[in-house]
């Protein structure tokens, strides 16, 4: 028969690291409503744990916010631990309603080790109006390394939203895509990456937005885009 797999059948380094998720994920969870990215409990965070033992991912897990429990009432404790195919490994609450997408992520983009999902308001507004966030910004250039893509229209409740994260950003540099009517997922090499993504998908999606009240907003040359990504990317900050 086989046997329902639990934390404990990992070995004590793995369990370390789901420790240590959990803290950093529950951490993180603070810095959505500090950056107004959400309202009430709307969005979530996640971070890949790596099994230290087998290199070939099949053992990861993730750690992910328990669904409907207050930002307030968040603890490394309440956090969720599920495995690479959504199925919750152990914690006392349901995981977050997103955990399909988040799951389908890291199954299909082993370079991911964070996903984060917002409702922030300017991002979610570009992503009702299915349009592509243009790359008029050195800042979209250094962190997008060009538009922020719309991704599908694609209803909660299965692997569809995660299939249409990935078909998306397989086609692109962006780590933030705009589920169309929906909002924005973001991914990264950690957790805190996804959110940094998450924060500047929604200050360039107010400016750009801003910018159109204006006037047009005048597009950066492709070479230009791709000089200042790879600066930002590998040589910026410490
Ligand atoms: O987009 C949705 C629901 O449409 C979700 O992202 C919720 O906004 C947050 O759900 P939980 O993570 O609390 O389950």
């Amino acid at each position: 028969m086989n046997q329902q797999r639990t934390l404990e059948s990992y070995p004590q380094s793995m369990r370390d690291e789901v420790q240590r998720a959990r803290q950093e994920v529950a951490d993180l969870h603070a810095e959505l409503p500090r950056y107004e990215l959400v309202v009430w409990t709307a969005g979530n965070v996640s971070q890949r744990v790596r099994h230290p033992e087998v290199a070939d991912g099949s053992q990861d897990l993730f750690v992910i916010k328990p669904s409907g429990v207050s930002y307030d009432d968040l603890t490394p404790e309440s956090m969720v631990v599920c495995t690479l195919d959504g199925q919750l490994l152990e914690g006392e609450h349901a995981p977050s309603s997103d955990t399909a997408a988040h799951a389908y992520t890291y199954e299909h983009m082993p370079e991911v080790g964070g996903v984060v999902h917002t409702h922030s308001t300017y991002a979610t507004a570009w992503a009702a109006r299915g349009e592509d966030i243009p790359c008029v910004l050195t800042m979209m250039a250094d962190e997008f390394g060009g538009p922020i893509p719309i991704g599908p229209f694609a209803i909660i409740g299965d692997d569809s939203i995660g299939r249409g994260i990935v078909a998306t950003l397989r086609e692109s540099r962006s780590p933030a895509v705009l589920m169309a009517n929906h909002g924005p997922f973001t991914i990264g090499k950690d957790a805190r990456a996804a959110v940094k993504a998450a924060v500047m998908c929604e200050e360039v999606a107010r400016t750009v937005h801003i910018a159109q009240q204006l006037g047009d907003p005048q597009p950066i040359d492709p070479t230009k885009i791709d000089s200042l990504y790879e600066r930002y990317q590998n040589v910026y900050g410490q």
